[in-house]
């Protein structure tokens, strides 16, 4: 048997062509079982620097670039690629593998010099300059284990892009590191983050001969050869891993991803980051590593959605075992308020959806009399219900005076009379869904937390940890039940949130919910999902608006950062929306037959609403594109093209993205525009940016945006546009 070891970049190699899989497991169980490997073509590209690489048949077309280290008693072997035949054998004979003689990470290098133009000047001697994005000289790079070449460049680059460009090639833990210190970590910080596990810290025990498979078993055990690469463990875990099991593949925390997961704190911690920065995935290893700590304790891991709750229940049951599994609770909070309501009063209850509560808003407002004009301006269905939501029930009780005094920071100001009309309003509305025997979510999520708050109910302090994803979509009824629910003390609330991704409810203060995260929280920027080209047009969409996050900083994109590289996003302004149609349909049929042909789930076609998701389907399946329309609990069939309104994409990803119907009457929406307020208008748009910003992020590798007629001001305008419809 030989220990076979593969590069976590094949994953991506593999989802992209399904039809290379079962190829990959014949060459993989081959290698595993280390016999008869003849049929695998093994060669040795001609000039190869590394006398250890080989390049192996995986299919006519394809070849597989490996290391063979070892021998017959302890073979191992190293596969880094799977690259079409010329390409294989060209990047075979470029590459070299080592355990880095700082800290004994095992490395692949790469030849430096397709790298950008950045001349390789004299060293700087002044290490704090602040012109250079990484302010260290370049001796001091070399001191935490950054190989000399990549350390002479990156000490001279001043533009991110360019230090982006230069990583692509890099080790994974060496393009970490640099951009650790470009965002203003220490060498020291940066030393420990990447240095053996304690210990094992001592220079001597350091591995560093790549050849040597008893140093390269001991380098496979240092976390940061493992972000990079993936011991198989036998027949059970392979399948898994070309299923594309991501729990297979043992994701790796970076280490500040690792740090955030680990480490006590002694109240609520908050987590914020970027779209694809890890945050659910910090989530998931928290509640796991919280319930794993302490049988006894009770967990609840919950968000707004429920496709994202089934999406969490998901990754949760492939990283936990099975009983640590069986421990966590996972619902959407309307569940757990549904729960919480339900357990205590045992009403079965009629909820209006949105929509539907417009209309008791209308009727309450032709109901109270003595409205002025300038009443009637303000007090319009979106102003009430927020204010309901986000003033009303966000106060413990529903007390008149209260609200008189209440903290309203953010919203539209309106006089203290204007205030005892709202009220009487809000007694309205409530009074007319009390004689229709039906409620709101809002209500129903307000009485919840005064249950869960009231000391004669066996609510309070259910559980002894609450994580929360996508906190950024709850309301202040919502964070009260949670600060209810959960026992006060370390660890009780650990929070992800990203204000940018804003498309539900509106902003709170947590601290004015009894919530306190100030000076306990991280802010994470390296982007795991999105290239970076795709990754700067989503963000270019939010500019022009201003975000703050729940503690009312200011959320900004400036240290966003990607280390994966694709094609520029393309644009297709469609004469009509038939076009555009056309347009979608050869977009999705060209992708699935592309060398090599992507898996139909990897693709996905995200519309502003629902109309448009049943007319896209439609053409799909007339064009006998496989296809699946994606509801509230997930795709109905897994396996075909996904469709979905941008709501239903939240927190989903996939290799490559239209983003459609992307017109300016429906981003924002028109309609909705034009019945708010002032006020209620710039609340309409940033969500309307984060939503779009939402969709663009869910794409991978490929973007594509199409609308038909005025595009949505929201859209950079320095886009290519893509090969026009036939
Ligand atoms: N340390 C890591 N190494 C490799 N991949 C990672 C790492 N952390 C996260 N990822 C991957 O990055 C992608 C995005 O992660 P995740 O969904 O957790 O991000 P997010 O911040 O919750 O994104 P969003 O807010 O856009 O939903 C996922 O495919 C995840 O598997």
């Amino acid at each position: 048997m030989a220990t076979v070891v593969l590069a976590k970049e094949l994953q991506k190699n593999l989802a992209v062509d399904g039809s290379l899989k079962p190829r990959a497991w014949d060459l993989l169980s081959k290698l595993m079982a280390d016999q008869d490997l003849t049929g695998l073509d093994l060669k040795i590209p001609k000039g190869a620097r590394d006398p250890r690489v080989r390049t192996a048949r995986v299919t006519d077309n394809h070849r597989a670039v490996l290391f063979a280290i070892g021998s017959d008693a302890d073979q191992y072997y190293l596969l880094v690629a799977i690259r079409p035949h010329d390409d294989a054998y060209r990047y075979a004979a470029q590459i070299t593998t080592q355990l880095n003689p700082t800290n004994g990470v095992l490395e692949v290098l790469r030849d430096l010099t397709p790298a950008p133009p950045v001349p390789l000047a004299p060293e700087r001697t002044v290490a704090d300059d602040r012109r250079f994005l990484v302010p260290f000289l370049a001796a001091e790079l070399k001191s935490v284990g950054i190989m000399s070449e990549l350390a002479e460049r990156a000490v001279q680059i001043r533009d991110v892009d360019e230090l982006l460009k230069l990583c692509e090639t890099a080790p994974r833990w060496q393009s970490n590191a640099l951009l650790d210190l470009a965002d203003g970590k220490s060498l020291e910080e940066v030393r420990s983050s990447y240095s053996r596990p304690e210990g094992k810290s001592a220079r001597q025990d350091v591995p560093t001969d790549a050849s040597n498979p008893d140093q390269l078993r001991d380098s496979l055990s240092h976390f940061s050869s493992r972000m990079e690469f993936v011991v198989v463990e036998g027949d059970e875990h392979l399948r898994r891993m070309l299923q594309g099991d991501f729990a297979a593949w043992r994701l790796f925390l970076h280490p500040e991803q690792r740090r955030v997961v680990e480490k006590d704190r002694n109240g609520p911690y908050r987590v914020t980051g970027g779209a694809g920065t890890g945050k659910t995935i910090v989530a998931l290893h928290r509640a796991a590593e919280l319930a794993k700590r302490n049988p006894a304790a009770r967990v609840l891991l919950t968000t707004f959605t429920k496709n994202l709750a089934h999406q969490l229940k998901a990754g949760l049951r492939h990283l936990a075992d099975p009983d640590t599994y069986a421990r966590i609770e996972v619902c959407n909070i309307d569940q757990l308020v549904r729960d919480v309501v339900g357990r205590a009063t045992g009403d079965r209850l009629a909820i209006l959806r949105e929509k539907d509560e417009r209309r008791y808003w209308e009727n309450a407002v032709a109901n109270v009399p003595d409205l002025s004009a300038k009443d009637r301006a303000v007090f319009t269905p979106y102003f009430l219900a927020s204010e309901h939501k986000q003033v009303v029930l966000g106060m413990a009780n529903h007390d008149k005076h209260k609200y008189l005094e209440a903290y309203r920071r953010g919203r539209v100001s309106i006089d203290p009379s204007q205030k005892l009309r709202v009220w009487r309003i809000v007694d309205e509305f409530r009074r007319l869904l009390s004689v229709d025997k039906c409620t709101t979510w809002a209500l129903t999520a307000a009485r919840a937390a005064a249950i869960a708050q009231s000391s004669d109910r066996p609510v309070a302090n259910t559980y002894d940890h609450v994580v929360v994803d996508e906190g950024q979509d709850l309301s202040p009824a919502h964070w009260r039940l949670l600060r209810a629910v959960v026992a006060s003390g370390p660890n009780d609330l650990f929070i992800c949130e990203d204000a940018h991704q804003r498309i539900y409810g509106e902003r709170v203060v947590l601290s004015k919910l009894g919530i306190e995260t100030r000076g306990r929280s991280q802010r994470l920027t390296l982007n795991y999902r999105t290239t970076k080209q795709v990754l700067k047009y989503a963000t270019q969409v939010l500019v022009g608006e201003t975000f703050q996050d729940m503690e009312e900083e200011e959320e900004s994109t400036r240290h966003y950062r990607s280390l994966l590289a694709g094609p520029d996003p393309k644009k297709y302004p469609a004469h009509d929306w038939d076009d555009e149609k056309r347009y979608i349909v050869q977009t999705v049929k060209r992708w699935l037959v592309d060398v090599p042909a992507p898996a139909p789930d990897s693709l996905a076609v995200l519309v502003p609403d629902g109309t448009a998701v049943v007319e896209v389907i439609r053409a799909l399946e007339r064009a006998g594109v496989p296809v699946t329309e994606v509801n509230e609990n997930g795709p109905l069939d897994p396996t075909s093209v996904q469709v979905a309104t941008m709501h239903r994409a939240k927190g989903t990803e996939f290799a490559r993205c239209i983003v459609a119907d992307v017109q300016s009457e429906k981003i924002p929406l028109r309609w909705t525009l034009e019945q708010a307020s002032g006020h209620d208008q710039a609340d309409i748009e940033r969500k309307a940016r984060s939503l779009l910003y939402v969709a663009c992020t869910r794409a991978r590798d490929q973007l594509v945006i199409t609308w038909a007629g005025e595009p949505s001001r929201y859209l950079p305008s320095e886009i290519q546009q893509g090969p026009p419809a036939k």
